[in-house]
């Protein structure tokens, strides 16, 4: 019996990564093209293994409707797009048209353009623009991290029955342990976990791949 889950090294992420999650020959070129032109910002890719397991948990799903808050260039985008049910479509939201822009180069060569639909500015205010009442099966939250509590809240009454919210960055590379976080972000996902954990109107359990992935499901 195991009760802790195995600290990955490298290798055995490789190991992970290759037997399971292998990126194909577009979503390398998309991780590397974000390396080369964004060194500083590449971090904020989600990691392969996430991508895979995103496109699958989508597609379990048999998701129709999605959101993401936080595209950058496109890596959770194209995994989520990819997983989509005939006729699905996922709305992006993201302030930023410099990393979206290569997000977009990507959809076109990935052929998601008519399931993808991207809308700029700060997802605070754009994701007002969405009909209040449920329509929404899954949505993926990896934005600023200060804003997620306001996007959770904006987001829970659009869940259908059964739709899936996730969350990345839930333990903040291991510092949301910390008594008192420097960090406003680290902050925040310490009150978002508690009032995740809290809120009746979701089910949840948070999971620890990548940076920690939180997976709420509407009751
Ligand atoms: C961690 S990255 C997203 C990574 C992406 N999911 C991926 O897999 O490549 C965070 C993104 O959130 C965007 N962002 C930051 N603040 C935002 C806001 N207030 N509204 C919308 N997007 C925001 C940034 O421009 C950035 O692209």
């Amino acid at each position: 019996m195991t009760k802790q889950t195995l600290p990955l090294t490298v290798e055995l992420q490789q190991y992970v990564v290759a037997n399971g999650s292998e990126p194909d020959e577009l979503v390398r070129d998309l991780i590397d093209e974000t390396e080369r032109v964004l060194p500083l910002d590449a971090g904020m890719q989600v990691a392969p293994e996430q991508a895979a397991f995103l496109t699958l948990l989508t597609r379990i799903a048999g998701v129709r409707r999605a959101v993401e808050i936080g595209t950058f260039t496109g890596l959770s985008s194209i995994a989520i797009a990819r997983g989509l049910a005939d006729g699905g479509r996922l709305i992006c939201f993201d302030v930023s048209d410099e990393f979206t822009s290569i997000a977009r180069r990507y959809w076109q060569r990935a052929g998601l353009t008519d399931r993808v639909e991207l809308r700029l500015g700060p997802a605070a205010e754009t994701l007002a623009t969405l009909p209040a009442e449920p329509h929404l099966d899954l949505a993926f939250i990896d934005a600023d991290k200060t804003g997620y509590l306001g996007y959770w809240e904006a987001l829970v009454p659009r869940m259908v029955p059964g739709g899936l919210i996730l969350v990345d960055n839930v333990l903040r590379h291991g510092h949301i342990i910390d008594a008192e976080p420097a960090d406003p972000g680290t902050r925040a996902m310490q009150e978002f976990n508690r009032r995740v954990l809290d809120d009746e109107r979701v089910e949840s359990v948070l999971l620890p791949i990548a940076d920690g992935l939180t997976i709420a499901r509407r009751r």
